[in-house]
């Protein structure tokens, strides 16, 4: 029986982590800390996320430590500890003493690996040089592709950047107050280093902003919303991206195909007091009364653009659906141009790292759209090197390293012929 407090969160976090292990998201995991309080909860969720950003490392000084690889489970309560003591600071007495109580929990295989487990992580405690050890590489499936695209140097870069995490960035309502000790971002986010509570956030119940990372803020930027302009914002929810359409004015009708994506789409646009049109559907199937003047497409995409805030994603994820996701891209960027007026305008977005899902369906429509034009971006903040050759945006975590970085993201501005 864990005892209450560290022990608690350690056995949730184990949990979470085992879970992954098995293909399961960390935020699809609704049950696995069930019981335990809002507090437990939290550092639960904290230390699985940060055993797996970590992991490479973990295994590293776990590996000089070790004879023989230990059996997965136990490998995981060694990582929990290792991650515990070298990167979030725990004092090595109370998390040896914890891990050895876990390690007795997992059968007899763990019974039998305590003694191990004690040693290991007593030697972990007293580790040299944490910090230098190289971060957690990309799982091959991803990292052979990124490293074609963007060679070895941005690579390891963008490793780097995931180890470092994401701060907490904002979308101001147009004249909002600004949030204390917030930093005003170039391109017009809000940023907060810390540990911080949204909902404790000045402005948080008037809806004077909303979180949303300062790359995911660009692709409406970039659509350039008027006041009166009829838009639709596709694979819209939770909805980020709608509140920036609607914040500027714009008659836009939100469509997503998740009923639970679009409900928190539904409270946000509430807490912001702003209006849209919400529609439950495929994209692929809606089409509105009368051709619009813009459009918004957020495609599903592989999502590697995020994976400083999800570092659950390379371990479950091995590249199988992405040929499926990028033909799906292609046929939505057709769809939406088709529910466009002459002249109208498509901002086509994906939060992913992978070119196909990027560059390249932007070329491709260009090839199967004559007269289909490419709108260089020229927005507030952007800096030149990340237009790409075909007029895109291409933004990467390495980027405003020394700010602290931003997600993976890709985004461009189609103009219809009129
Ligand atoms: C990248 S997320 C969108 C994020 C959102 N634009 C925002 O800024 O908050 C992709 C969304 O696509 C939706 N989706 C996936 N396939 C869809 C389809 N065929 N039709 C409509 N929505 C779809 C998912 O439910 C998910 O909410």
């Amino acid at each position: 029986m864990a005892k209450p407090g560290g022990d608690m969160a350690r056995q949730g976090a184990l949990r979470l982590i085992q879970n992954v292990r098995e293909g399961r998201s960390l935020a699809d995991q609704p049950g696995a800390l069930r019981g335990l309080p809002a507090p437990e909860q939290a550092r639960a969720a904290r230390l699985a996320a940060e055993t797996l950003r970590h992991q490479g490392r973990a295994d590293a000084v776990i590996a000089s430590l070790v004879s023989r690889k230990p059996v997965p489970q136990v490998l995981d309560v060694l990582r929990l500890g290792v991650v515990e003591m070298l990167e979030l600071g725990a004092p090595a007495h109370g998390v040896v003493g914890a891990a050895v109580d876990l390690t007795k929990t997992l059968g007899k295989r763990g019974q039998a690996a305590a003694g191990m487990v004690n040693a290991v992580l007593r030697k972990a405690g007293g580790f040299q040089g944490w910090a230098a050890l190289p971060p957690q590489e990309l799982p091959e499936w991803l990292r052979g592709p990124l490293v074609e695209a963007y060679g070895a140097d941005v690579m390891r870069a963008i490793e780097a950047a995931h180890q470092q995490g994401a701060p907490l960035d904002l979308t101001p309502s147009p004249g909002a107050a600004p949030v204390p000790d917030a930093e005003a971002l170039p391109t017009g986010s809000w940023r907060l280093t810390g540990p911080v509570q949204v909902s404790a956030l000045p402005g948080f119940d008037a809806g004077a902003w909303w979180v949303q990372d300062a790359a995911a803020a660009l692709p409406a930027r970039l659509l350039d919303p008027q006041p009166g302009e009829r838009i639709a914002d596709l694979c819209a929810a939770p909805g980020g991206k709608t509140l920036q359409l609607a914040a500027a004015g714009a008659e836009v009708t939100a469509v997503d195909i998740s009923e639970p994506r679009l409900r928190r789409l539904r409270e946000n646009l509430q807490r912001c007091k702003l209006a849209a049109r919400i529609v439950a559907a495929d994209v692929l199937d809606w089409r509105p009364e009368a051709p619009l003047d813009a459009v918004l497409l957020d495609a599903p995409c592989s999502a590697t653009g995020t994976i400083r805030r999800h570092p659950d994603l390379p371990f479950i994820r091995d590249g199988h659906g992405i040929a499926e996701l990028i033909e799906l891209q292609a046929t939505m960027i057709d769809h939406a141009l088709s529910i466009l007026r002459p002249g109208g305008r498509l901002v086509f977005a994906t939060c992913s790292l992978i070119p196909d899902e990027g560059e390249v369906q932007v070329e491709e429509a260009l090839a199967r759209h004559p007269g289909l034009a490419v709108e260089r971006p020229d927005l507030t903040g952007i800096e030149p090197g990340w237009i790409t050759e075909e007029g895109g945006l291409r933004l990467r975590p390495d980027f405003w390293a020394d700010r602290g970085g931003m997600d993976g993201f890709y985004m461009a501005r189609l103009r219809k012929p009129s």
